[in-house]
């Protein structure tokens, strides 16, 4: 497959798969999805690779979740959304490898879902955290929501979904979110170092401990694939349509008629 949208690279044991699309802040749309998804099971099957290692391009944004400009009721591509987000999950949760997010900026919406799902992550003192879901019209009502709470307790994980603040990375290391919180001038250094130490450690050991981490929380992804076909006629409605026309127009939206 030749890759538009990101970029991905084999270094020592190590592959890193990169969301180019700055200008948009590495957010994802339906193209960028596919090339992850075959990324990542490149990364699986080739025995050189012991740990992937999942970021964005730039120093703005790690990634910021679905591309806006590409949504319009539904992001136009595969899957009931537009968009086969749920199977990039899958793939980081499902390879048999510890995937690392190297969150060098932003983490927001669908941005900070991948970092919920990697199996570490390492930010920058410049990283940002935080939901935009129910201000532009979607959420994740899957991993995005349930994952998060087993990671960073129910109360915290209700307030970043209700509330859409941002957090800061030492916040973000402080309620579980991130593992450690570098200079960005360490970033790549630390990020290198976790993922040496990881590739003393036995393969297979190391397979069966994510995979048996995985175990208690796979039901989320049934959940999560019931979500994608509520999130299917969500997006068809007025209500999600203001959110998202509420990002492209720079303003805030007006939900308040939709109380129900
Ligand atoms: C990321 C921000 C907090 C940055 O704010 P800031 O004020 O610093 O900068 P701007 O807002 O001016 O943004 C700069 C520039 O980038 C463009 N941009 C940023 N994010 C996106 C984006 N996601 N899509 C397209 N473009 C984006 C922005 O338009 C500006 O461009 P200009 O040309 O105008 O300069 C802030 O930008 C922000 O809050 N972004 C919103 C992010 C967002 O809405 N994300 C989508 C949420 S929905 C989602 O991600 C999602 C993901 C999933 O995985 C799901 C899975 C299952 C179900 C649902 C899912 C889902 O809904």
């Amino acid at each position: 497959m030749e890759y538009q949208d990101i970029l991905y690279t084999k270094v020592d044991g190590v592959a890193t798969i990169t969301i180019n699309r700055p200008q948009r802040y590495n957010a994802f749309r339906a193209q960028t999805c596919e090339e992850m998804i075959h990324a990542f099971k490149d990364a699986d099957f080739d025995r050189s690779i012991g740990v992937v290692v999942l970021t964005g391009a730039g120093d703005k944004a790690f990634c910021t979740g679905g591309d806006q400009s590409t949504h319009e009721g539904g992001y136009g591509g595969r899957g009931a959304i537009g968009l086969p987000i749920e199977e990039v999950q899958s793939v980081i949760r499902d390879i048999a490898k510890p995937v690392i997010a190297r969150v060098n900026g932003y983490a927001i919406g669908g941005g900070n879902v991948l970092v919920t799902l990697c199996d570490l992550a390492i930010a920058s003192e410049t990283a940002q955290f935080g939901q935009v879901g129910p201000k532009v019209g979607s959420v994740d009502p899957g991993f995005g929501t349930a994952l998060l709470a087993r990671v960073v307790g129910e109360k915290k994980a209700r307030e970043i979904w209700y509330l859409c603040r941002r957090y800061t990375a030492q916040e973000a290391l402080a309620m579980g979110l991130v593992n450690a919180v570098v200079p960005p001038e360490r970033l790549d250094e630390e990020v290198r170092r976790w993922c040496d130490e990881i590739l003393e450690k036995s393969p297979t050991a190391i397979a069966l401990a994510k995979k048996s981490f995985n175990v208690d929380t796979e039901m989320i992804r049934g959940m999560g694939a019931l979500a994608m076909q509520a999130l299917r006629l969500y997006y068809e409605t007025p209500e999600s349509a203001e959110g998202v026309r509420a990002f492209q127009e720079k303003r805030k939206p007006d939900f308040r008629k939709y109380v129900k």
